[in-house]
């Protein structure tokens, strides 16, 4: 147990500049791992697969003989052995339900419509041809991200998925992430982590392939390499340490919503959350019922949780009312929003930025990060102001289509020749003009 207290906000008593201070998350200010990630990415440029096997060694514990980065057939047997039959039926139920929902979340292959007579225009879908999927293991293991990162890689069609995640003390891949990945269809697993992951598929080594993009959440240092080399390898949306909020009415039952406030603030000492309440018998009920669910947790969750929510990135926000608590949950854009009241959809209209937004007090964060089907992987750190969950477009890029018929190209030419004459480009306007009418009248009247 710890002295340390979960802190209460009222927020009626506080000013702008402390209210402020509440929606500040732990990856707001990265420059110290950008600074501290500049050599690694600099190392694994020069030296390759040399680099990966030392920074193995350095940040992962990996035995000194290690050097091989792609892990070998055999150690998917051995992860079979490993992992007990019920995580195995775990995973595969999982993996179930999150192919279901990513193969309802496929577009068309393509659309095409008649904007106007004889002009067709549409768009249509492929997929990228490659993809690394990060799966972190530093403080934990994450089977359950290499599912949401490679399955939906895998409905979108990329031909070359690949895995990335830290070796372990042995030398190894986690073994349920192992097991993750083949259940995914995906075989080549690299042990790599961090920065150091970023750059391998952002260069490419002897034995660790370029990819396109790199997606997948992770510790600040992979996200510092992802901001390093966003000009060699697509990025994709930045997904950092865990947060959520709790938002619950007066309806709500305190307990429960104190049981899922501390779902996300035990990933470590850098996650956030805040269960944000406009009645304070809610807040109070939650309050004291934190210290009950600690003789579950060990000591080093429990360290965790009590680290956020002593800090100003935890606790519980008591709001005036409800519309400043839908304010503040707007501002927050957390990455995953629990709705904790009788009737939760007499919310959701209210909610406009949130990664994952989940009803009521069954809809626990624990079935959405593992088994419910839509993705865990979601931006952090207020992205979800503007980006979403990763989804099968994450592995896919859209081309316009067009094709215009000889009525469709009387009906265009004309404004087409004026806007390019506007915009002074002689070529564009030539291209649409009585010169291109002249060449097809004099071939039609060669080949007719
Ligand atoms: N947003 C999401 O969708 C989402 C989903 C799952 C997990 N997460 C978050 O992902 C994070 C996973 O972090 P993690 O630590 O468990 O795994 P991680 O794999 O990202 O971190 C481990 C790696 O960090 C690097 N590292 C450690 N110390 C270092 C140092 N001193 N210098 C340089 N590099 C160093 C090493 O390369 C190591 O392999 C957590 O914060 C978790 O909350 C987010
Ligand atoms: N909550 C994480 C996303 O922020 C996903 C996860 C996986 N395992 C546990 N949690
Ligand atoms: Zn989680």
């Amino acid at each position: 147990m710890t002295d340390r207290r979960v802190r209460l906000y009222d927020l009626a008593r506080m000013d702008d500049a402390a209210r402020a201070r509440l929606l500040v998350r732990s990856e707001e200010n990265l420059d110290q791992f950008v600074e501290a990630v500049k050599p690694i990415v600099a190392d694994v440029a020069a030296r390759g697969d040399a680099a990966l096997a030392d920074c193995a060694r350095r940040f992962d514990g990996a035995p000194a003989e290690f050097s091989q980065i792609l892990t070998p057939p055999e150690d998917f047997a051995w992860a079979d052995r490993q992992v007990s039959d019920e995580v195995k039926a775990a995973l595969a139920f999982a993996a179930d339900n999150i192919r279901r929902f990513h193969l309802a979340q496929m577009p068309e292959d393509m659309w095409l419509k008649e904007m106007r007579p004889g002009v067709f225009a549409g768009e249509r879908w492929t997929p990228i041809d490659s993809v690394a999927c990060y799966v972190p293991r530093g403080k934990g293991s994450f089977p359950s991200v290499a599912l949401m990162t490679a399955i939906p890689a895998v409905v979108a069609g990329v031909p070359r998925v690949v895995m990335l995640t830290p070796p372990g003390a042995d030398g190894r891949a986690d073994a349920a992430t192992l097991v993750a990945a083949r259940l995914a269809g995906v075989s080549e697993v690299y042990r790599v982590g961090g920065a150091q992951a970023v750059a391998a598929v952002a260069y490419g080594t002897a034995s660790v392939p370029h990819c396109l993009k790199i997606v997948g959440p992770g510790a600040p240092y992979l996200i510092a390499a992802k901001k390093l080399l966003a000009d060699r390898i697509d990025p994709g949306m930045l997904a950092g340490p865990s947060e959520a909020l709790v938002l619950a009415d007066e309806t709500a039952d305190g307990k429960l919503a104190a049981l899922d406030l501390l779902v996300e603030v035990e990933h470590g000492p850098d996650s956030s959350g805040f269960l944000v309440t406009n009645s304070r018998d809610v807040a109070e009920a939650a309050i004291a019922a934190i210290p009950g669910f600690f003789g579950n947790m060990s000591a080093t969750r429990i360290d965790y949780t009590m680290t956020v929510l002593s800090s100003e990135r935890g606790g519980i926000v008591l709001t005036p009312d409800l519309t400043s608590a839908y304010d503040f949950v707007n501002d927050y854009a957390p990455e995953h929003l629990m709705i904790h009241a009788r009737e939760p959809y007499q919310h959701l209209g209210h909610i406009r930025n949130a990664g994952e937004i989940l009803l009521g007090e069954n809809t626990s964060n624990t079935l959405a990060n593992f088994v419910i089907g839509p993705n865990n992987v979601l931006p952090t750190s207020g992205w979800a102001k503007t980006m979403s969950p990763l989804s099968v477009f994450d592995y896919m890029k859209r081309a316009t289509v067009a094709h215009v018929t000889p009525k469709g190209y009387h009906e265009l030419a004309g404004a087409a020749e004026c806007l390019a004459r506007y915009e002074g480009f002689d070529a564009h306007a030539n291209a649409v003009s009585a010169t291109r009418a002249a060449i097809m009248k004099e071939r039609d009247g060669k080949t007719g």
